[in-house]
């Protein structure tokens, strides 16, 4: 089976279309109000509503109150949340009890210490490890995929962090314990929040040959 796709920081309804054509698995809204792409008031519930059903809904949040995320689920159509904030277990675990499927970030730097990953462990349904950097999510960097070389908790991850064409020969025969999908974001942007539908493309026919 080949690996499944992310495509994060969806923030002009006709790019969304030429996205949602290529058929990731998954399209990411950023729901932080900082980030460069902020997908409201550009991209509306309805523009969200034409995504085909086959691709999950991503919403991104930032330390976000409880009840804008519900309210964010409810008008876009979330099939998931992704939380890149120090949102506690306990937050998952009551979102993830309305039914949505919780996506927990962590940024990873030289190091990482996975101990902090275990008392979300039953209250997430994935992990997302992208990069740390100077913002929370989106800084274009990818770190060393070997700190996951010996993963191995019951959560399966997406991979995230500055992935790009260059490195696809890599994550088409990348054997990592857990991965679940990939996440691509900035390195297939022509500008932040439009992405390169011909680029991402490429690299579609080269992860799913
Ligand atoms: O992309 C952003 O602007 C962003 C801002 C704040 C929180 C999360 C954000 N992005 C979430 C993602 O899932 C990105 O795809 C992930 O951070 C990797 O981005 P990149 O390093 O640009 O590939």
């Amino acid at each position: 089976m080949s690996v499944r796709l992310k495509v994060c920081g969806m923030a002009r309804p006709d790019n969304l279309r030429a996205v949602a054509a290529l058929r990731p698995d998954f399209l990411g809204f950023i729901f932080y109000p900082k980030s460069r792409r902020y997908a409201t008031p550009t991209l509306t519930p309805a523009d969200a509503a034409a995504v085909p059903a086959t691709i999950r809904k991503v919403g991104v949040f930032v330390d976000e109150d409880t009840a804008v995320i519900q309210e964010r689920i409810t008008q876009y159509g979330l099939q998931a949340v992704q939380l890149h904030g120090t949102e506690t277990p306990e937050t998952c675990a009551l979102l993830r009890a309305t039914g949505v499927v919780v996506i927990k970030a962590f940024a990873i730097g030289a190091q990482f210490d996975f101990a902090q990953l275990l008392p979300y462990v039953g209250q997430v349904d994935f992990f997302l490890f992208d990069t740390a950097g100077a913002h929370p999510g989106g800084n274009g960097t990818a770190f060393d995929w070997q700190l996951l070389a010996d993963y191995s908790l019951p959560v399966p991850y997406f991979l995230a962090g500055g992935l790009a064409l260059e490195h696809a020969d890599l994550l088409r025969n990348l054997q990592l314990p857990g991965l679940f999908a990939l996440d691509l974001n900035s390195k297939f942007e022509t500008e932040p929040g439009v992405k390169d539908a011909n680029l991402l493309r490429q690299m579609f026919q080269q992860l799913r040959p």
